[in-house]
């Protein structure tokens, strides 16, 4: 459905120089939002792109919408490409962007049959189909209401029935529960996985909630700095890039450093300390953690706490990456990007 081969974009942006003499003042700086992206999502899946802000997930979403250029490489959607073929591509595409607009004084509802117009559709299918969106975005008790006067999740659900008005094949939705409460957010991500399951659709998403590309996405496709460095199942993601966290309480500092150094010679281990407490990393955690008592206790160092967390995919990030996801968050300057 989609397959992207060196997929590149740069941004030229003007950066201003002080010292600089008067005429050299404006330099141009490129910025390399999305480098040498190779793709493939087959038809039917659900695939997160997932990254901290900067990464290029936007930007990958905008090429592969039609709605920039590539600076080089090529993608193929649906069978066309996005440069030659943007008509074709649009036809069979919904793209849902950061904050779309239903934000106009018009109903819901009549919102949806223009957008049907737009798409060529006649009134009477444009109708049929905004109705049966309704229905299933359960915006039925909202649909006749002024959309300005909706509710942010509300909104963002009329924002998804448009970007479907048109029964796509395939549909990008760039950030599509970020601003919602977790509640929304929640009952956001069971109608996209409801609206999956009854018409079959390629789901492409950005997202930088961790659990929301583990607990909706069959396929996670992590970006930095905008290049792949992660392509798997959330599970397989896990298993091969992040053990499992065993933290070991103590009561003094200096009988966690002990134990600290007894544990560094585990098998594949990554042993830290932090003050009173010793953190394991490790494949297989729970059944390692008597074996770790036991040697601990020989060695006449008394555990006051353990407990055994699965790796989560920020823990895949930070494995890969040396960052953390959760603090997130890491923006990607010019200088950086430049370096
Ligand atoms: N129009 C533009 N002009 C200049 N730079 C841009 C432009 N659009 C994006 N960039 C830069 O390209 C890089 C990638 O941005 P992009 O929006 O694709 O990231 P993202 O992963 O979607 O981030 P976020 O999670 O914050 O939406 C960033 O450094 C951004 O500042």
């Amino acid at each position: 459905m989609i397959q992207t081969t060196g997929l590149t974009r740069h941004f030229t942006v003007k950066g201003q120089r002080a010292r600089a003499p008067r005429a050299a003042r404006f330099s141009k700086n490129i910025v390399e939002a999305v480098r040498g992206l190779d793709l493939r999502v087959d038809e039917g899946e659900l695939v997160a792109l997932l990254g901290p802000n900067g990464a290029g997930k936007s930007t990958t979403l905008r090429m592969l919408t039609t709605l920039i250029p590539p600076t080089s490489g090529t993608a193929v959607v649906a069978g066309h490409d996005v440069v030659a073929e943007q008509r074709e591509v649009r036809r069979v595409i919904g793209y849902i962007g950061q904050g779309n607009g239903a934000a106009l004084s018009q109903r819901g509802r009549d919102e949806l049959v223009s957008q049907g117009r737009a798409y060529g559709m006649s009134v009477r299918d444009s109708k049929a189909r905004a109705a049966e969106l309704i229905a299933s975005l359960d915006l039925a008790a909202v649909a006749d209401r002024p959309t300005s006067s909706l509710s942010g999740g509300q909104k963002r659900r009329l924002d998804i029935a448009m970007g479907l008005i048109h029964a796509p094949r395939l549909l990008f939705l760039d950030e599509p529960s970020t601003g919602l409460d977790p509640q929304n957010r929640a009952n956001l991500q069971e109608h996209i996985l409801k609206l999956r399951a009854e018409h079959g659709t390629t789901i492409v998403l950005t997202t930088h909630y961790l659990d929301e590309a583990d607990a909706m996405a069959e396929r996670v496709i992590v970006i930095d700095h905008g290049a792949v460095i992660a392509d798997d199942t959330p599970a397989r993601l896990k298993a091969d890039h992040a053990g499992d966290r065993i933290t070991l309480g103590f009561g003094s500092a200096s009988d966690a450093a002990r134990a600290a150094a007894r544990l560094g010679g585990l098998d594949g281990a990554v042993v830290s300390t932090g003050g009173v407490e010793v953190e394991v990393r490790a494949q297989g955690g729970p059944r390692l953690v008597p074996g770790i008592l036991r040697g601990l206790d020989a060695a006449g160092i008394a555990v006051e706490s353990t407990a055994v967390s699965r790796p989560t995919l920020d823990d895949v990030f930070l494995n890969l990456t040396g960052r953390s996801l959760r603090e997130g968050v890491v923006s990607l300057s010019n200088e950086e990007v430049a370096a």
